[in-house]
């Protein structure tokens, strides 16, 4: 694909807003042993979004994602969730959740204790505790399985537990770094969809970590690619087809034109570094 064609669906720098839900305004993050993670970033995500983070290792993803979660400080910079600084969510009225990577559950509690465990820590009353894991637990189709213990359950069933844990706090913003990339092609597919349907069902804003251009087609809303050392956002595409979007829409055309649009940023993405330390 040529310039002009890839240009098509390059986003404008500033996308039209409705409800900002995320605001990183010139947030930059260099850790204290000097390594410079994040170059300035500016990023707004309306409400109700799918936004995904791809790019090369390194390139500041979980970075960005922490800032956003109040995980980590920005050494510059400021980071807003619904307008207000995200270590006053609360006085917004909205909750976020992390899902992260390895699903990280207690080994010796049943699965509906590890999901309980966020409304335990929040001194919620055990009978509504109760009814909101029962309520995520069949949000992610594992309602038969709340007694079992994780290591009875497979890869792709232990991260719905980890998802479950997430959506029993009943969040508005879900935060997701490689959530399905220890899963197999099947499994993850599986989840990607399922997790669509989930973001359209509770009208979530969603911020998705991923090294996968095919997820990130599938998947996404906006896909806002970063480069490395240093880490940086160097473009944006917008993935302009109606949802809810279904297997088929993986052998689409538009598919693949998107996927190798994505792919020849990527590669500009990998090689932007050589020209910096040139
Ligand atoms: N706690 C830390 N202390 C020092 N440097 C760090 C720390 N965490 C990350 N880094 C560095 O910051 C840069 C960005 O890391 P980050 O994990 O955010 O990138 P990423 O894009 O998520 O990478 P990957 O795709 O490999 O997970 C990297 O150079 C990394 O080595």
């Amino acid at each position: 694909m040529n310039d002009t064609e890839s240009a098509a669906y390059t986003l404008p720098a500033q996308p039209r807003l409705t409800v900002p839900a995320v605001e990183v305004l010139s947030a930059e993050k260099t850790y204290p042993n000097g390594t410079q993670a994040l170059l300035p970033v500016d990023l707004r995500i309306a409400e109700g979004e799918f936004v995904t983070l791809l790019g090369p290792s390194g390139c500041g993803k979980s970075t960005l994602l922490k800032m956003v979660a109040g995980m980590l400080e920005p050494t510059d910079g400021r980071l807003l969730v619904w307008r207000k600084p995200v270590a006053q969510i609360d006085e917004s009225g909205r909750r976020m959740a992390f899902v992260f990577q390895s699903p990280t559950l207690m080994p010796w509690a049943s699965v509906r204790t590890n999901v309980r465990l966020p409304l335990d820590l929040a001194g919620v009353p055990r009978k509504e505790a109760e009814d909101r894991v029962a309520e995520a637990l069949e949000l992610v189709g594992l309602d038969k399985f709340a007694s079992a213990l994780p290591r009875a359950l497979s890869g792709g069933m232990q991260m719905r537990v980890s998802i479950a844990r997430g959506l029993v706090t009943q969040p508005d913003l879900l935060l997701m770094d490689e959530p399905f990339g220890a899963l197999d092609e099947i499994t993850r597919h599986k989840l990607d969809a399922e997790l669509l349907e989930l973001w359209q069902k509770k009208k979530l804003t969603v911020i998705f970590v991923t090294h996968s251009i095919h997820e990130a087609v599938f998947l996404s809303s906006r896909v806002v690619m970063m480069a490395a050392r240093p880490g940086r956002v160097v473009e944006q595409f917008g993935i302009d087809e109606p949802y809810p979007r279904r297997a088929d829409f993986m052998v689409s055309p538009q598919f693949s034109r998107y996927a190798k649009t994505l792919q020849d940023s990527l590669l500009r993405a990998s090689s932007a570094h050589d020209e910096v330390q040139a």
